[in-house]
């Protein structure tokens, strides 16, 4: 049997063309190889898999090609760069500092680097990991950095720049590597898979890039994983139940229901997903992304940075038009307030719900806003449901202020509570709240924020709570 190899592997970049996504760093590269402007460090920092050792090792064949192409790639033909392609060069040294990072795995380089190479012009050390190297490590690698022998080329590779030392930093040429944008990604395994003689729709591939956030080796990891998952063909809908994804389509149906003011739908949609096994937090992060998709999707400038396949990217240029802005900056300011308090709360679910239920709200509201009038009748509840529901949803909502979440905005009036009519809604819709006297409020005028002060827990009733 053919022996399999992983696709992150088989399709290394052998030349700086064929690298993804890095475009601006390639080309000086290049440039500097065909102008003989060799630095003797260089630095590469980046998100993981994006290509950083792959170009170290571009870059070692390319300085040592003995003809290079016309736009100053390595030939890929003379014997120097075949001795690269099959491995056996002795010009390239890969150390991997995240398991060889004392002080004697370094004086041992060190020792190398004086012997010059026997073939070829350059010795290429590429430490990868370097911020992983002890502190005497690096002590005992800076001189040799500081003044390196003309044929030593180091290239030091790290995921984390920030835990590089200044003295280190400042004698390198520094490189930072981007994260692989969906459509690049995207691009790249449909050439994969034409390679492979497998079939893919894009938005399988769209789903796995997005899956991947930029890194090019996860991207072709979870690909091969799919791969053996479908066989030869690769469909959104198969790409959704292997990687266990949350597909769109229930993100665009809740953006629906929150148009349509239709609470009980958006709950009922949120029992569905958790029953299909995904958690709380995976879906409300999931919708704080559908917002932010919807948001940018709405304007044609910042329209690139919908990162979707081109029939999805439709779908959310339809939807931006029917939600108004102001709707689209508090939905997402709700579901990342709820994403953020999602690990602290007791009651997870709950809060998911309440968060689902005021979203459904900020329709309505919005009407009063787009009419330049503060909400009328603030208390004037603005549900849809029965009676009974409504004293349900009520009381969720105060329940949470014990959560410390802000009461929705039509409760909230800016009258004084005394108003009789205003007292009485609260007393009908919550008669099992203990709120105080109306006549002491009448008398000093309180306002309405005083008396939430006084909202008391149901069950600790007892206990004072606290607003801001
Ligand atoms: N820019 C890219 N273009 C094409 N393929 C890429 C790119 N980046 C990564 N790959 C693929 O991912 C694999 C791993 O890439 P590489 O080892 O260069 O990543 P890295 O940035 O050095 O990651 P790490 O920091 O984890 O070492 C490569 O073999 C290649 O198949
Ligand atoms: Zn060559």
């Amino acid at each position: 049997m053919e022996n399999y190899i992983v696709s992150a592997r088989k399709y290394r970049p052998s030349t700086f063309e064929s690298v993804v996504g890095q475009r601006a760093l390639t080309t000086t590269l290049k440039n500097a190889i065909a102008t003989h402007k060799l630095a003797h460090a260089y630095l590469f920092c980046g998100p993981r898999g994006v290509g950083k050792t792959t170009c170290a090792r571009i870059f070692a064949k390319t300085i040592n090609c003995l003809s290079l192409t016309a736009d100053g790639e390595a030939c890929n033909a003379c014997e120097s760069c075949v001795a690269f392609n099959e491995q056996r060069s002795y010009n390239i040294h890969e150390l991997d500092a995240a398991s060889n990072n004392s002080v004697d795995d370094i004086r041992q380089l060190v020792e190398q680097v004086r012997i010059p190479p026997q073939i070829g012009k350059y010795k290429v050390y590429i430490i990868d990991e370097v911020h992983m190297l002890s502190a005497s490590a690096f002590n005992a690698f800076l001189k040799t950095l500081e003044e390196p022998p003309r044929h030593a080329v180091f290239i030091l590779a790290t995921t984390e720049k920030h835990k590089i030392l200044p003295t280190i930093l400042s004698r390198c040429q520094i490189y930072d590597f981007n994260r692989i944008s969906v459509e690049d990604t995207v691009e790249h395994l449909m050439y994969v898979a034409s390679k492979e003689n497998i079939t893919a729709e894009p938005e399988a591939l769209n789903v796995i890039a997005m899956k991947a956030d930029g890194g090019m080796r996860d991207a072709l990891s979870i690909f091969d994983q799919v791969v053996s998952f479908t066989g030869g063909n690769i469909t959104y809908k198969s790409v959704i139940d292997n990687l266990n994804v949350l597909d769109y389509e229930y993100y665009f149906r809740l953006t629906d229901y929150f148009l349509e003011n239709k609470v009980s739908e958006a709950l009922l949609l949120f029992n569905d997903v958790l029953n299909k096994g995904f958690d709380g937090t995976h879906f409300i992060t999931g919708l704080s992304s559908h917002f932010r998709d919807l948001l940018v999707g709405k304007d044609p400038v910042t329209l690139p940075l919908l990162e979707v396949g081109a029939s999805i990217r439709q779908r959310y240029q339809e939807q931006a038009q029917k939600c108004p802005l102001p709707f689209l900056y508090r939905a997402m300011k709700l579901s990342n307030d709820c994403d953020l308090s999602f690990r602290t709360s007791k009651n997870k679910r709950l809060l998911v719900e309440l968060t689902l239920i005021q979203i459904a709200q900020l329709t309505t509201e919005e009407d009063d806003v787009s009419h330049g009038r503060r909400p009328k009748q603030a208390l004037k509840p603005v549900f849809t449901q029965p009676a009974a529901a409504q004293q349900t949803q009520l009381r969720l909502i105060c329940r949470n202020r014990l959560f410390n979440q802000p009461l929705p905005l039509h409760l909230c009036p800016s009258k004084p509570l005394h108003h009789p009519t205003k007292y009485r809604q609260i007393r009908l819709q919550l008669p099992d709240l203990r709120l105080p006297k109306r006549g002491r409020y009448r008398s000093s005028k309180c306002r309405i924020s005083e008396f939430r002060l006084r909202i008391l827990s149901e069950r600790k009733k007892s206990r004072k709570i606290r607003f801001g």
